[in-house]
Formats: structure tokens, sequence, C-alpha cells
């Protein structure tokens, strides 16, 4: 793993690896805001307890939601607080704005921060700003970025188009993120050449909710084969039946047993 810049962003980058210094199993639960609770009726403080006992490497949360979690669960899981927002109930939910900063972040004890570009939409050019004005502040700050890069848009027919993933992971890598989170493009000889070319490790998503536990499996599976340094996976966890033994298979699978 080559880190990047100072002690203190080498030393939050580490702690993110909790479980192995080589791979990550993150929970983003960033969703709230998009579409809605995540919770499930269980509460926010209830879910996070689950995910951090059950070798989550770190949580991506709002900075809201934060006054409802017991801290003491981020002894045993990391804290990445997302600074992007939209809706599904925008005009353009593609269309992403910032909603927190990195200093705002580091007050509420973040180990690092979030941000999310959707590339080739209509709002590409406000995202990419954001993104390299948030890298600034992270290097100012010394607090690692993870960039949530979707090929997404009014002219992407094929958001897991290996060229396209391939250029989202560049554009957060060339503009300083420490972390990129992408789709995975479906094919593990494609996905090694995206990763072997990233200067920066790449995680990928779970995507939308499958009820087939085997199949969401042998997806993180097939796409740890290609190389990649874990998964950021969200749906497929909080909207299991037990979220925290979905996380736990997760663990195994990613950290081993
Ligand atoms: O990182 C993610 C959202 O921020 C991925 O979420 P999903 O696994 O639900 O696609
Ligand atoms: N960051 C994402 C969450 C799931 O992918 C979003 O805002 O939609």
């Amino acid at each position: 793993m080559i880190s990047n810049g100072a002690f203190g962003r080498r030393l939050r980058l580490r702690r993110l690896y909790r479980n192995d210094s080589e791979r990550l199993l993150i929970v983003p639960l960033d969703h709230s805001v998009t579409q809605g609770p995540v919770t499930g009726g269980t509460g926010i403080d209830a879910l996070v307890g689950r995910l951090a006992t059950n070798r989550v490497d770190a949580i991506v949360l709002h900075k809201g939601a934060l006054r409802h979690v017991d801290p003491e669960w981020f002894s045993a899981t990391s804290l990445i607080v997302h600074l992007s927002a939209s809706t599904v109930l925008a005009p353009d939910p593609d269309a992403k704005y910032l909603v927190a900063g990195v200093e705002e972040s580091l007050r509420l004890g973040a180990d690092a921060v979030s941000v999310h570009v959707n590339l080739g939409s209509d709002g590409e050019q406000r995202q990419i700003a954001d993104l390299a004005a948030v890298a600034e502040a992270c290097d100012r700050w010394n607090v690692p970025l993870l960039a949530m890069m979707y090929p997404r848009g009014p002219r992407i027919s094929n958001p897991r188009d290996p060229a396209l993933v391939q250029h989202a992971v560049t554009v957060a890598a060339d503009l300083g993120a420490d972390l990129v989170k992408t789709p995975y493009v479906g094919s593990v000889a494609e996905m090694k050449e995206i990763v072997a070319c990233a200067p920066v490790p790449v995680v990928t998503v779970g995507g939308p909710r499958n009820d087939d536990e085997g199949q969401v499996l042998a997806h993180v599976a097939e796409a740890l084969n290609s190389g990649v340094a874990g998964v950021a996976m969200g749906r497929n966890v909080f909207e299991a039946p037990d979220p925290g033994a979905m996380a736990g298979k997760l663990a195994d699978l990613i950290h081993g047993v």
C-alpha cells in the first residue's frame, strides 16, 4: 500500500485497514439522504453497532447521523464522513453538491471523508470542482479522501463500461483521492486492468439489493479475484434481514475467517 502525504494522513489511512493491511470492508450508509432511512426501524445506533462488531473496517455516514450514534462504536470501526448529497426527488438526482466540509468532519472525529462524483452527468463540472477543492482541504488537514466515482448521466449508456470506469478512477486519483470506489465492470480481466492502472486502491460498490445472498458473496469473491482492495457495500448489507450477519460473512470473505 503506497501511502500519501504527511504523517497524520498516513496514520488515518492506516487506521482504515483495521482487519488486514491490504483489504477493506466499507459499509456506506449515506443512502439515507439520497433515498431515505437505511435502518429498517432498528435505529441508526443499533445498525452501526451491528456493523462495528462484525469486522467492518469503516462506515460512511452523514454528519447529522453522528448525533444519534454512540461514539464507542468507533473504537472498533473507522468513521468516514460523507460530504456530498442529492436526493432521488431532485430534478436531477445525479447532481451532487457539498453539504459538509473537511474541518467540520475532523471536528466530528472523522478518520476520512468521501465525495460522490457522477461522471457524465449534467452537473459534472461542479462535482469535479468540488472533488478538487475537498482534495486540497484534505491535503491541508491530512485527511484521507474516498472518491465515490460513477459513470452516470444522460449520455452514459453503460455505467459499467470498463473504459468509463477507468476514466472515473483516473479522474479521482489525479485530483487527489486516496481511495476510489466505483462499479465492478463485470469481468475479472477488465477489472484487473483498471486496478493495475490505478495509482491508489480501488474498492467496488455492491449495487442494487439482491435477495440471493450467495450471489452477493460470489460477486464479491469475483471482484476480489480482480485485485480490488475490497468493497463498499451498502444496500446489500443494511437491507439484509440481519445486517450484522451479512457484514460478518463479507468480512470472512474479504479478511479471512
Ligand atoms: O458506496 C456506496 C454508496 O455510497 C455503494 O452503495 P451500494 O452498495 O448500495 O451500491
Ligand atoms: N453515494 C451514493 C449512495 C449509494 O450509491 C448516492 O449518493 O447515491
